[in-house]
């Protein structure tokens, strides 16, 4: 499985629909590619907080429509990062999409945990309460966005569904670029699953990103990483090695001790 990680860049020195249009054009140069993927809220990015509502759209608005006609194009599956999606009611969420190669939406992801504290995006968006997976030919996507990266338990429920690759498209700040890292890796070798984690570059809203897209094998040695300016990474992955080489001949899943979760503590 041949799969493209899209780092973009993402600043103001652009309009949303101008990326949009740059977007599309990069996801048709990948025709040849199984799967590619983009960041999260790559329209406005992450950061822009105060852009959230003017930039928001319904699940199949016109960033949709855009991604739909490029994966069918290229012919590829596609994973077009996040949008700030309206739902009906009013309400902001974070959303994933997720495209087969004909275009059709096969699922969208709601980002469960919001990011900000009491600020940002944690005020601004809804939480979703689903966990997503997606199959493809030859391996099951497990969806997770950004911040979702912190929180093991998400992606254990994710492996529990028949997750063998986790996609995490994110908005990940320089900053925390070490917690990226090491978060990605720790995802991949405690869940047995490739992990491919594409952020965005560039500085937007002030915040200066950290690019270094990753993807991680199931043993949790590094594929490939990207640097931190525009790039897009092309990684050739076997799927089959989730079950063959990691999972069979270390079966430390099998010895999981089920019933130990601690209950959530209250607030401070
Ligand atoms: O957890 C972090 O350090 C960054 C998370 C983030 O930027 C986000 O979820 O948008």
């Amino acid at each position: 499985m041949r799969a493209s990680l899209l780092q973009m860049r993402v600043d103001e020195s652009e309009s949303v629909q101008e990326r949009r249009l740059r977007a599309s054009a990069l996801v048709r140069e990948q025709a040849g590619a199984d799967l590619v993927v983009l960041p999260e809220l790559w329209t406005t990015g992450a950061f822009a907080f105060e852009d959230f509502d003017a930039c928001a759209e319904p699940l199949t608005g016109p960033t949709h429509d855009a991604m739909s006609a490029a994966a069918r194009d290229a012919g590829v599956w596609l994973h077009a990062g996040s949008i700030p999606e309206r739902a009906g009611d009013g309400t902001l969420f974070n959303t994933a999409l997720v495209f087969a190669p004909s275009g059709e939406l096969a699922a969208s992801y709601r980002k469960i945990h919001r990011f900000g504290f009491d600020r940002g995006e944690a005020v601004l968006m809804g939480a979703g309460g689903d966990l997503v997976t997606v199959e493809l030919p030859g391996t099951t996507l497990g969806l997770a966005t950004c911040y979702d990266l912190r929180f093991p338990e998400l992606f254990r429920g994710l492996v529990d569904m028949g997750a063998q690759t986790l996609v995490v498209p994110a908005g990940w700040p320089e900053r925390r670029r070490a917690h990226w890292t090491l978060l990605a890796r720790a995802r991949a070798v405690e869940n047995q699953c490739f992990v491919l984690a594409c952020g965005t570059a560039g500085t937007h809203a002030g915040v200066p990103q950290a690019g270094h897209s990753i993807v991680v094998d199931p043993w949790g040695e590094v594929l490939a990483e990207a640097g931190a300016g525009e790039e897009i990474l092309t990684v050739d992955l076997d799927p089959a090695r989730v079950v063959a080489d990691t999972r069979e001949k270390f079966p430390a899943l099998k010895d999981r001790r089920l019933g130990l979760d601690a209950p959530v503590p209250p607030g401070p």
